[in-house]
């Protein structure tokens, strides 16, 4: 079904680079979406992740309960200023209805680029007066997650007792890692970089293949590289109770949801997860909120999570429908 507002493909007037502005929904308020710069080999592959990555922002803002919508920007092709800056032409002609910010392939500095053709651009440096990087709120989220998880699964929010293997050891991954390992939690992990082997070593976490991590027998496999890791060839092979974490579309296919059901594991819809980093983001730069107020907007994604697995349950479907049901409900009902 066509659902977006609108869509732009242009070509860079400054770089000749395929732009890719796509709006899903402005229904409960302007669009939030990242800015992904990727050598795709065909443009019209980045259209469909901007498509897909859009939507999933919608369901995204609308569960974090922010007064946002969906959008995403794709770049296509190497990373140049000139590609940042035609991006930033884009937005600007939008008028305000899509701010972006980064995603894979753009950092905080490259906010500051495409800020010099628009303002509605968020994660700039906090010395450029932005919020900075989104991971730390993004891993804060995730922790929150992950005690909603192990509360619905085992009965208690502490990692204590809790087995946990990590895919990918990266921004966000890397501080879940710490904020585990302080809270007592026993590590296995993974990444694709070998350098990232010696905080392993610091945290006393066993280091293993991305492969070995996913079908760990552990409490909780949580997924924080990249996505379409779940699979109807690697969901079988699991050996864990739960699945949670922040990488983007783990699901190769929504209908993957169905076969962790059945399997008896529980799956947290990624992007309730993963809602620190815009979570932070908004409440800091648009909302002008205090530390405080942010780290219990945080927390909130633990009570999220919750609700969704009380509805799943009393609906007798996956968490991943219900969150798609909860999605769908507050974005038809912008007023509550
Ligand atoms: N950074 C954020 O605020 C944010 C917000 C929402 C969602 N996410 C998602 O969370 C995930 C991680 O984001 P990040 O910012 O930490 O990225 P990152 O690039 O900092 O880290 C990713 C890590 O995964 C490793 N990796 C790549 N391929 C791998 C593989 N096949 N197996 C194991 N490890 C692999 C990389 O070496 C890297 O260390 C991504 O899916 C991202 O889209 C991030």
């Amino acid at each position: 079904m066509f659902s977006h507002e609108r869509i732009i493909i242009r070509r860079g007037p400054e770089s000749g680079q395929p732009i890719i502005v796509a709006v899903h929904s402005t229904a409960l308020g302007q669009a939030l979406g990242g800015c992904r710069l990727k050598p795709y080999a065909d443009w019209r592959d980045g259209l469909a992740d901007a498509l897909r990555l859009s939507a999933a922002m919608t369901g995204k803002c609308a569960l974090a309960g922010l007064p946002h919508g969906g959008g995403k920007t794709v770049i296509v092709g190497e990373h140049s200023e000139a590609a940042l800056r035609d991006a930033g032409t884009v937005i600007e002609e939008l008028g305000g209805i899509y701010a972006t910010g980064p995603d894979v392939g753009t950092g905080p500095d490259d906010m500051v680029t495409i800020g010099e053709r628009t303002t509605h651009v968020f994660c700039r440096p906090v010395a450029a007066g932005g919020s900075g990087d989104s991971s730390p709120g993004t891993a804060l989220g995730t922790v929150a997650a992950l005690r909603a998880v192990c509360s619905d699964r085992f009965g208690s929010a502490g990692f204590g007792k809790r087995s946990f293997a990590l895919l990918g050891l990266g921004r966000v991954g890397g501080r879940v890692a710490r904020l585990l390992a302080e809270a007592g939690a026993k590590l296995v992990v993974a990444d694709a970089d070998p350098a990232k082997r010696a905080l392993a070593d610091e945290l006393g976490a066993a280091w293993v293949t991305p492969g070995e991590a996913l079908t760990a027998a552990v409490d909780v496999v949580v997924p924080a590289a990249l996505g379409g890791v779940l699979t109807p060839d690697s969901v079988p092979t699991l050996r864990c109770a739960a699945v949670a974490g922040p990488a983007n579309n783990q699901l190769d296919d929504p209908a993957t949801a169905t076969l962790l059901h059945e399997r008896g594991i529980l799956w947290a819809p990624d992007y309730v997860v993963s809602a620190g980093g815009v979570i932070g983001a908004t409440a800091v730069e648009l909302h002008h909120e205090s530390p405080a107020r942010v780290a219990a907007r945080l927390d909130g994604i633990a009570d999220t999570l919750t609700a969704v697995f009380a509805a799943a349950r009393r609906d007798g479907v996956t968490p991943s429908a219900a969150a798609t049901a909860e999605a769908r409900r507050r974005v038809a009902n912008p007023r509550g």
